[in-house]
């Protein structure tokens, strides 16, 4: 972490906080740690403004776990936070600070998780809660005193919990608690919203704010790339296939396109999962801890992963669909870049989108590079790194090379070894396209027309007007074009279609052209000859559902 020279035993911590510290594996301190933990030692309330990822957890749980009574079994701490996960994972960060501290226990408080163990950890005597606004106002209803005792209250991400509309259960909460008692407040962002609950709720707080001349962090490279709302799946996928990422969070705005877009990459053998506040509390916990071990390499989440979330080994934040503001983007991209790690930030933008990156641009101080959609001879590198990597391992693992099945294939084939690794490379590259042609052909992704877009008040997103403006791709040689009801809107449906086509209709990739899934309809290009009767015979097929229907269209 790059930081000021310091060093944790100066801070005046608990010998046995600082022996933790160790254990966790921290050697120095952070800046926002540096600056509020001795703050928060001498009792002051605060509010503290940092960079994502840069320790703010620490910051507040060192001292304040430095300051517990362990003798008293009773409620000293509340931290709240704006979602579950979040409240977990902080919860989980005391308890590991708190680890050689006798007698200090620690309850997390969230909703979709069952009372009664919660219940039965405050009546146990835990020391510190974190919760969720939402739940803890539930216990509250049937334990009114339940946070009589409390000292010290911390607000983490205090702007999103207003912005999530918890300013009720907040007033609920704060009249629980005794007034003499320690507030601070930490986030990345601290929009004039937060001052009313400031001015209200904290004694002569003192301000923390770490300088920096971005509020995203400088370590995380950011790109955007231009499309058309229609075309973002398709280059959703064509970028993942060049990033080289480890772990990645793709956020969009509708609980819905979670799942769209999670079963479309499933579909590509990605490891992905879809993440939103629909989804049944135990299978999201399910979903980060397996992108934290590396079961998943991708979640496409809504803003409910934007805050907080540390998984580190997430390389890659991808914004398919455009935050609603700038803070949202700042958070968002915040999940990557953490600890002094480098990370990388897409970002897809459509036509209209184009004024919303320039205020992105102008609050976070920082440019957003243009990068253009791979073309296929990039995608086809990819692919062939990607296949030799692969193959480099195998080729020296020995171990596992098994040379009398060889010469029985090439014996009872009557080939050579050659012709053999090349039928067996034909299998390997199954369903994907080794030639340029070939990838050409598979994914094709029109870039939004020139810079005039910007100006363009008519033509809706999505809606026909547009396209139909767009000059019509040349048909590929002896194909006819097909139109079919199945578009973007059936989601994974229309990505099935060229499966279905295939299989139904028994024909090879080759004898299929260009697929165009637009919004509501899509284009295929399907040979002239025999297409009667394979129109025929894809009549009744049916597709995630929905009636395949393919009808021969035509352009003018
Ligand atoms: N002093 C330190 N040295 C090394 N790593 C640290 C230190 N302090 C915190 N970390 C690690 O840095 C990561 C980010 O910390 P944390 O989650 O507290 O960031 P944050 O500032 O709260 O970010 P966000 O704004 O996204 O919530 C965590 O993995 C944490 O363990
Ligand atoms: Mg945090």
């Amino acid at each position: 972490m790059q930081q000021d020279v310091g060093s944790f035993a100066t801070l005046g911590l608990h010998p046995s906080v600082l022996a933790a510290i160790t254990a966790v594996g921290y050697e120095e301190p952070s800046p926002i740690q540096i600056q509020s933990i001795p703050l928060i030692m001498a009792g002051h309330d605060m509010i503290g403004q940092a960079q994502t990822g840069t320790g703010k957890t620490a910051a507040f749980a060192l001292p304040i776990l430095s300051r517990i009574d362990a003798e008293r079994r009773e409620p000293q701490v509340l931290v709240l936070a704006p979602t579950r996960e979040l409240a977990l994972q902080v919860a989980t960060s005391f308890e590991s600070f708190a680890k050689q501290l006798k007698g200090v226990n620690v309850v997390a408080i969230y909703g979709g998780a069952p009372m009664g163990p919660q219940l039965k950890a405050i009546r146990q005597g835990a020391q510190v809660i974190v919760a969720t606004p939402g739940r803890l106002v539930d216990h509250l209803s049937r334990n009114g005193g339940m946070l009589s005792t409390v000292q010290f209250l911390v607000l983490d991400e205090a702007d999103e919990m207003l912005k999530l509309g918890f300013m009720d259960d907040l007033e609920v909460i704060f009249n629980a608690m005794p007034d003499a008692r320690q507030t601070v407040l930490f986030s990345a962002t601290l929009p004039a919203s937060i001052r009313g609950i400031a001015e209200k709720h904290l004694r002569n707080p003192q301000q923390v704010k770490i300088a920096s001349k971005t509020q995203t962090v400088a370590r995380i490279e950011q790109a955007h790339l231009m499309v058309h709302a229609d075309q973002k799946i398709n280059a959703v996928l064509r970028l993942l296939e060049v990033e080289d990422f480890d772990a990645m969070i793709g956020f969009v705005r509708t609980k819905q396109a979670t799942l769209d877009i999670a079963a479309a990459l499933e579909a590509k053998g990605y490891k992905v999962a879809a993440l939103n506040g629909d989804i049944a509390q135990n299978q999201r916990e399910r979903v980060i801890d397996s992108l934290k071990d590396g079961r998943l390499n991708i979640v496409i989440a809504t803003d409910v992963a934007a805050r907080g979330l540390d998984v580190p080994r997430i390389t890659h934040v991808f914004n398919i669909d455009m935050p609603y503001d700038p803070e949202s983007y700042v958070h968002r991209i915040g999940r990557t870049g953490r600890a002094g790690r480098d990370g990388r930030a897409l970002l897809l933008v459509t036509p209209r989108e184009r004024r919303m990156l320039q205020v992105i641009e102008r609050v976070t101080g920082q440019k957003v590079a243009e990068i253009l959609l791979p073309d296929a001879k990039v995608i086809l590198q990819a692919r062939v790194r990607r296949l030799t990597q692969d193959m480099a391992a195998r080729v020296k693992d020995k171990d596992n090379h098994n040379t009398e099945l060889l010469t029985q294939l090439t014996t009872d084939l009557d080939c050579n070894v050659e012709q053999l690794a090349l039928a067996l490379l034909a299998k390997v590259t199954e369903g994907q396209a080794f030639t340029l042609a070939g990838v050409e052909r598979e994914q094709p992704v029109m870039a939004p027309r020139g810079r005039d877009d910007r100006n363009r008040r008519d033509g809706r997103e999505g809606g026909g007007e547009r396209r139909e403006r767009r000059a019509p791709l040349a048909l590929s040689e002896g194909k006819v074009r097909c139109r079919t009801a199945l578009g973007n809107r059936d989601g994974v449906a229309a990505r099935n279609l060229l499966g279905a086509i295939l299989n139904e209709g028994g024909l090879s990739r080759d004898a299929i052209g260009r697929i165009q899934i637009r919004e509501s309809f899509s284009l295929v290009e399907l040979p002239e000859e025999g297409l009667e009767r394979l129109l025929g015979k894809l009549k009744d097929t049916r597709v995630g559902g929905k009636p395949l229907k393919l009808r021969r269209y035509r352009e003018d």
